[in-house]
């Protein structure tokens, strides 16, 4: 699954994007950073995000407006994030909104938190669905509703032999502590203190506005830190105070800011001295936030956030923490600035799929929870183009005439996987689909698939696999080739735009209203299946469509539309890969449901083989042996005695009555075993 994670953090200087692939489930979570991108705010919007952190400006109807500015600018970061990562919208699945966090109440009576950025704005530009509002779910169980990352970090960067401290540098410093398994300990997280926000505040100040940060701990390097100074503000109680615990700009916000600076007015300190003196405070604070609450001293300490970026800050902590060893995470392969992004897109992905997203030990929640709200996204109708993808150029591969063999088929498997995962939002659409054919088979119907060039040869495969497979007559399931029985193994130019023919196919099959027809074409325009479709339909047949494009044409004459939308192909426009693929799954659940739901298997066995050379004999035996739990050689003589009818054996068997009477019960249910048992005789 493809996941765009967006994150504006405390500092409020812009929005972090990271385009996420991930598979499985945690602990075998497999992610990958297709790409990161940093998108600073327009200066008016980040004037309006400071005036509303203050109590005195912010008031409700400046809120109101800067909740949808700041969806609009998280949907265009989401759709530029996209691009830059190669992938159309339609690509990406999901997007994890942080939002801005505005306000913050950990703990106490009034214990609630704010973050901005209307999701439904977000959904409604991108065509995709969105989680957002993580926070507040865990405060509603008793959580101080942050550090989230901590669970994400856990996933991520455990290592097997080391304990770590993964310290985010960001407007607050958080920790997450991540002991080695053989600990016995469970990871847990806190907001240590400031991260960057004092440093920012002061230099802005010092350089009268022009500064938003110390860029590379310039001043703070030329200064010297104030020992008192450093000592006074080293008494905040916050820092004090054991975990759980977070806070935020309520308190190390301008207000604080005011106060160092008056200060460092009254002590007579320069620029650069005022700048070493906060920067070293966000480090000490660290440095002692380890040694008060840590159960071990970390053996690495993992960087992150904009912190990681200011030397000076860097190297105090690093003195601070030795022997510990400090890196980056970029030197783990996680980009430094881009972690948190990461983090939302996993959150995101974590909560589609129904798993709890807290960790109680970090945020003092009384329970794991599924967190976020989530905003589904417009119809498909509102967002695709037609016919742009099976078509479109694929990013991704453009160098793979480049690369080595096995990054090639490399290059190719992970495309692969996005298959199963384009098919899924389908699956509503193809159970209809079953139980409609079903239904009609029942009543003396057939299913027909109709297709022109691998789009028909894959029809022509499933429908001749059912004979074989379920002892289904050939007319039961049939398959019909633009350019006829010559084209399943030579291209037949030009007969995919015969309309005529196509709708010759469907007149000669003297199709009816007990019938079922799927028409199939990757690109979702092939006149052939156009024209066999407009005729199931005007016969009264139930009529499904299967494209990898949405809106197809075909789908015109379909009431049941299935579309996986695979994206563009390995190859520019060979649909024999991905959407061939798709089809083939598609095609594989509609004959097999169908089968499953007129009895065709027992349990997951296939009941109805027929036992017409050995190997399929010994099959017979075995499947009676697993269904009656007896052994092979009981199995072998049940079925003689029952004319070797795999059916009849069973409930013969099961039901402990004679071969005739199991075969007349089996005949009078259609074949079904399930039903056979549970009938009387007459
Ligand atoms: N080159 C640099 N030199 C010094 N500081 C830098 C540099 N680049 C970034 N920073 C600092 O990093 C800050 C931004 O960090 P980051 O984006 O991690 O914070 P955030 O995500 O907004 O905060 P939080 O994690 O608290 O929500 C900037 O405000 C600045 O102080
Ligand atoms: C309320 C809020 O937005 N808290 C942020 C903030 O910024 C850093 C620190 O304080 C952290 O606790 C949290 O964000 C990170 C992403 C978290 O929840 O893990």
């Amino acid at each position: 699954m493809i996941v765009i994670g967006l994150m504006s953090g405390t500092s409020a200087d812009g929005i972090d994007a990271a385009v996420v692939e991930l598979l499985g489930a945690p602990p075998r979570l497999e992610w990958h950073v297709l790409g990161y991108s940093h998108f600073a705010h327009a200066p008016e919007l980040r004037e309006e995000i400071f005036a509303c952190f203050r109590p005195e400006t912010g008031s409700v109807d400046r809120l109101c407006s800067l909740n949808f500015a700041l969806g609009e600018a998280f949907a265009s970061a989401a759709i530029e994030a996209a691009q830059q990562a190669g992938l159309s919208m339609q690509q990406v699945d999901l997007i994890g909104s942080h939002g801005q966090t505005l306000w913050h109440i950990p703990t106490g009576k009034q214990a609630s938190t704010l973050q901005l950025g209307e999701p439904a704005v977000i959904a409604e530009r991108t065509g995709r669905p969105v989680v957002s509002n993580f926070r507040t779910r865990d405060m509603a169980a008793g959580g101080q509703g942050a550090p989230l990352v901590a669970y994400v970090d856990r996933i991520l960067l455990t290592h097997p032999e080391n304990r770590r401290a993964v310290q985010n540098i960001g407007g607050i410093a958080n920790v997450t502590y991540l002991p080695k398994p053989g600990d016995g300990q469970s990871a847990f997280a806190f907001d240590t203190g400031p991260g960057n926000m004092l440093i920012d505040a002061l230099a802005a100040r010092v350089s009268g506005g022009r500064l938003a940060c110390d860029v590379d701990g310039k001043l703070a390097a030329s200064g010297k830190v104030h020992a008192g100074l450093l000592a006074e503000l080293m008494e905040t109680a916050y820092l004090h105070q054991a975990p759980p615990k977070t806070t935020g700009r309520e308190l190390f916000g301008h207000t604080f800011a005011d106060i160092v600076w008056t200060r460092a007015e009254a002590l007579g300190l320069s620029a650069e001295d005022r700048l070493a003196t906060v920067t070293a405070f966000t480090a000490e604070s660290i440095a002692r936030a380890y040694a008060d609450f840590l159960p071990a001293q970390p053996d690495e300490v993992i960087l992150s956030g904009g912190g990681a970026l200011n030397p000076t800050l860097v190297s105090m902590l690093a003195r601070r923490v030795a022997p510990a060893r400090v890196l980056t995470s970029d030197e783990l392969g996680l980009q430094a600035e881009a972690k948190e992004a990461v983090a939302f897109a996993v959150l995101a992905y974590e909560s589609w799929h129904n798993r709890p997203g807290n960790l109680p030990e970090a945020t003092g929640a009384r329970q794991s929870v599924i967190l976020g709200n989530f905003t589904p996204a417009p119809p498909r109708q509102s967002t695709i183009k037609p016919g742009s993808y099976t078509e479109a150029r694929n990013s991704y591969t453009e160098k793979i005439d480049q690369v080595s063999t096995l990054e090639m088929v490399q290059m190719i498997n992970r495309e692969d996987i996005k298959v199963a995962e384009a098919v899924r939002p389908e699956l509503p659409a193809i159970a209809l689909a079953i139980d409609g054919i079903a239904a009609r088979m029942q009543s003396g119907g057939r299913l027909i698939y109709i297709g022109a060039g691998t789009s028909g040869r894959l029809g022509i495969l499933d429908a001749s696999e059912c004979p074989p497979t379920f002892s289904t007559p050939p007319e039961l399931v049939i398959a019909r080739i633009a350019g006829g029985k010559r084209a399943i193994t030579n291209a037949v130019e030009g007969a995919e735009d015969d309309l005529e023919a196509g709708r010759r196919e469907i007149e000669a099959l003297e199709v009816n209203e007990k019938d079922s027809v799927v028409g199939i074409a990757a690109s979702g325009h092939t006149p052939y299946v156009l024209g066999g479709m407009q005729e199931a339909r005007h016969r009264g047949a139930l009529v499904i469509s299967l494209a990898c494009n949405h809106p197809a044409p075909i789908e015109e004459h379909a009431e049941i539309v299935i579309a996986p939308l695979v994206g563009p192909e390995v190859v520019t426009g060979s649909t024999r890969l991905k959407a061939g693929t798709a089809q083939k799954l598609v095609l594989n659940m509609l004959s097999t449901g169908t089968m499953i739901r007129l009895g065709k298997t027992y349990s997951n066995l296939m009941v109805d083989v027929q036992m017409t050379n050995l190997k399929l004999r010994a099959r017979g035996a075995r499947i009676v042996a697993q269904a009656c739990g007896i052994s092979d050689a009981e199995a072998r003589r049940l079925l003689e005695k029952c004319d070797n009818e795999v059916k009849t054996a069973i409930v013969s068997y099961l039901a402990d009555i004679p071969a005739a009477r199991a075969r007349s019960r089996l005949t009078a249910v259609h074949g079904v075993i399930r039903k056979a048992l549970s009938v009387k005789d007459l």
